[in-house]
């Protein structure tokens, strides 16, 4: 379980995050929406432990997050807008590099496996440094994965992909999902939002300004909700 408590984020003169109480619990898959500057990516990385709040409080399973904390770090997986990749190395070698960082035990199989599953099988042994953006995103996802998180925080995730890759994505997010990962996911893409999400929330101003459940709901009524128009209606 995930909750951050009056988490308050103040950078220079401005208040990017106004006091957040959200509660997630673990197997839920939550969309966190809102217009560009709303406060999503800094929320989602204060609760990554990339950022410090200004105030309040993140606990996973009611323990106090710390940055350093390695069992905590352990249990989530993060992909931003950066992909912490290295470009002259392949996609075999950063995925080493990054088992290496996890600690991980015999981890070749499960990198080529994942190398498979993003679509890359062909490029595994090429230096990234010529990858499409969208080919650094699979590779991205595929380290966001590598050590098996229960807690995935995923920043417009879907940015880039062609539609094949979506596809395949997705796939691979309801499969973490039918195994009890928490999906945490900032994005603008209500299709995708539709395709994984039970529950939305909305973030105006720094603040929660909705926070619905949306299993079953078409995109339209997710739109309205993130127009402010659903709950009247
Ligand atoms: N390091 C920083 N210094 C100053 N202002 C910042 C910093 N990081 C974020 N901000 C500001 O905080 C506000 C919220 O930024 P954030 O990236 O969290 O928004 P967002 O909801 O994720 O937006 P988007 O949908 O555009 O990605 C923005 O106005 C942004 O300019």
């Amino acid at each position: 379980m995930i909750e951050t408590i009056g988490i308050t984020k103040t950078i220079g003169e401005k208040m990017i995050l106004r006091g957040v109480n959200l509660r997630i619990n673990q197997g839920e898959s939550v969309a966190i929406l809102g217009t560009n500057g709303a406060g999503k990516s800094t929320w989602l990385k204060i609760v990554a432990g990339l950022l410090k709040q200004s105030n309040g409080d993140v606990l996973l399973d009611g323990v106090p997050r710390k940055k350093d904390d390695y069992s905590q770090q352990q249990r989530l997986g993060y992909l931003g807008h950066q992909s912490f990749l290295y470009e002259a190395f392949s996609p075999v070698e950063n995925l080493q590099f990054f088992a290496k960082l996890y600690q991980l035990k015999s981890p070749d199989k499960r990198i080529h496996q994942l190398i498979d599953d993003v679509g890359l099988s062909f490029f595994k042994h090429e230096p990234i440094r010529s990858f499409s953006r969208g080919m650094i995103q699979r590779l991205a996802i595929a380290r966001a994965i590598l050590h098996e998180p229960d807690v995935l925080l995923l920043d417009e995730p879907h940015t880039g992909l062609d539609q094949q890759a979506v596809s395949l994505f997705n796939r691979l997010l309801l499969d973490l999902k039918a195994e009890g990962v928490t999906i945490i996911m900032v994005t603008h893409d209500f299709p995708q939002i539709n395709a994984i999400c039970d529950r939305a929330v909305i973030l105006r101003k720094g603040k929660i300004a909705e926070d619905e459940c949306i299993r079953g709901r078409p995109v339209s009524w997710i739109h309205s909700l993130y127009e402010g128009e659903a709950l009247s209606s």
